[in-house]
């Protein structure tokens, strides 16, 4: 689907950039470029493909130059440099604004004047109906790139975005951390029992940005439906995995963090268009004309129903269980914690 094109992922190094370069790497594509800011984590990416095909550029979404120097005869732009932990955001809610924000502006900006064909910028489940600096700076990603989607012209230039929960067993999330406190012998620290968030797999994230690619439309946030867990079952899925007896302890909601996840508010769903496995939000295109702000409603909104972690469909610990053990992560973990014993 990439052939002689040139891809250009924007915090390529981490989890994300290195799925989408496991599936494209080898194909007819072009070329990938990487644009991040860590040259040790670029080493380490060059040194392990070692790929002709891919091309590294040091820079930082929030200096508008080091992002034009890279985008030179590029057809696709998948933006995922985000700071996307929810304490630091919390903590530096500015340093947010200029990633998230300012620095989705100018790699818009950039990748518009120099002819990019389609932009999909990354955003998450916390978006929706935000409660913490995370969540808002990525909503208000979504709400600069639909703006900016209006000002291109509509035949060259398509910006969308992608929204997704929570990714099993990223980098410092709860899965790695269940399975360290399994290890040591400490007790599975739960938040809330009672606590959802929709699970998905890093393969899926990829899948719904090639979606994105090929069904969006100028605006358009796309969303992939997927299913939740409780918290309570997840622990209770990796205690059975390792055949583990830690106690669980439960340690309350931390700062910043919700029960439940929105994937769709309920102002969204009204609009939606269901496509299957996916929901497409369509731009509000009411251009600079204010009217339905101001003196028009929609009944639909009323009618509507957000989608969200509680009413999607909840994993049971089996189910959760069969998703974790396709993991790589747990297979590594799981031969090391049996030492190859079946
Ligand atoms: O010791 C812990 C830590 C976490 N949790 C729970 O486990 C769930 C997942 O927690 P993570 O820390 O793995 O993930 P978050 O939902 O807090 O946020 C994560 O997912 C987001 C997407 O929704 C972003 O990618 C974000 O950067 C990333 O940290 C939450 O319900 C949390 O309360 C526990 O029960 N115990």
């Amino acid at each position: 689907m990439f052939k002689d094109k040139i891809l250009l992922i924007t915090g390529g190094t981490g989890s994300f950039g290195n799925a989408v370069l496991k599936k494209f790497l080898n194909t007819d594509i072009q070329e990938i470029r990487i644009f991040s800011r860590d040259e040790k984590k670029q080493d380490d990416m060059r040194k392990l493909y070692q790929h002709p095909n891919l091309k590294f550029f040091i820079g930082d979404v929030r200096d508008i130059q080091s992002i034009h120097n890279a985008m030179y005869n590029v057809d696709y732009v998948f933006h995922a440099a985000a700071l996307k932990q929810v304490p630091s955001c919390e903590f530096f809610p500015l340093e947010a604004v200029k990633t998230n924000i300012l620095g989705t502006d100018n790699v818009l900006t950039a990748a518009i004047q120099a002819g990019v064909q389609k932009i999909i910028c990354l955003s998450t489940d916390k978006a929706a109906y935000p409660v913490n600096a995370m969540g808002i700076s990525k909503a208000m990603m979504e709400k600069t790139l639909i703006a900016k989607s209006r000002m291109v012209r509509q035949d060259q230039t398509l910006i969308c975005g992608t929204r997704y929960g929570n990714v099993l067993a990223s980098r410092g999330s709860v899965i790695p951390l269940f399975i360290e406190q399994i290890k040591s012998g400490k007790p599975l620290t739960i938040t809330d029992p009672k606590m959802t968030r929709f699970m998905m797999t890093l393969d899926e994230a990829v899948e719904l940005v090639l979606y994105a690619y090929h069904h969006a439309e100028n605006g358009d946030i796309m969303v992939q439906k997927s299913p939740a867990a409780y918290i309570e079952n997840l622990a209770q899925a990796l205690l059975e995995i390792f055949q583990a007896q830690n106690s669980i302890q439960t340690i309350g909601t931390r700062h910043g963090e919700k029960l439940y996840e929105v994937l769709l508010t309920k102002e969204e769903a009204a609009k939606a268009i269901d496509m299957g496995n996916f929901y497409r939000i369509p731009a509000d295109n009411r251009d600079l004309n204010y009217g339905k702000y101001l003196e028009e409603g929609s009944p639909k909104i009323t009618l509507s129903n957000e989608y969200n972690s509680n009413n999607t469909k909840i994993l049971t610990v089996a189910e959760i269980k069969e998703k974790l053990l396709k993991l790589p992560l747990l297979q590594e973990e799981l031969q090391l914690w049996t030492g190859g014993k079946p």
